[in-house]
């Protein structure tokens, strides 16, 4: 993530990822303030194994796009909601990549990081039966949760 201030939205996406058991590391890199840290962390990212990156970051945000540039792992954008704009800024400027380095984008804010968390798992989970099941139980469970009635009475 591009910020601290971003984990509130980011730990769901980590939340998400300890539901499934799915090792992962948490840092904060950003394209603006930090960018020989991006440099690096993508430029060594596919030789230490990382097989997704899941990149939020807020206003102009430019750290998902940046990440992409420099790796081929792929790059999976949640934007984070701005103060000024409500992320409508964050999700068009993950969004509209130019053609050659893509970055699969996700909604603005908790539901987006949810999802870039499930969806790198979906990836992993193509060749990975046990992930594949983790998967299926999430689903089943979140089946199971939603009532079929507006209220208990
Ligand atoms: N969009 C980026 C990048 C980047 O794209 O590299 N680096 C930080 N930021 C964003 O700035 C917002 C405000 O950050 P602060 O709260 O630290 O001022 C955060 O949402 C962060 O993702």
């Amino acid at each position: 993530m591009g910020s601290r201030s971003d984990w509130p939205t980011m730990e769901h996406a980590a939340a998400t990822l300890d539901r499934l058991h799915l090792a992962y590391e948490a840092r904060v890199v950003s394209a603006h303030r930090t960018p020989d840290r991006l440099y690096d962390y993508a430029k060594t990212a596919r030789a230490r194994g990382l097989k997704a990156i899941i990149a939020g970051a807020g206003g102009a945000a430019h750290l998902p796009g940046m990440a992409a540039a420099l790796t081929p792992v792929p790059v999976l954008g949640v934007p984070v909601e701005s103060r000024a704009l409500k992320g409508e800024d964050s999700l068009l400027s993950i969004v509209q990549m130019p053609g050659g380095v893509p970055v699969a984008t996700f909604a603005i804010g908790k539901a987006g990081a949810i999802n870039a968390a499930l969806f790198a798992a979906a990836m992993l989970a193509t060749d990975d039966a046990e992930m594949a099941s983790r998967l299926d139980a999430y689903r089943d469970a979140q089946t199971a949760g939603v009532p079929e009635t507006p209220s208990d009475d």
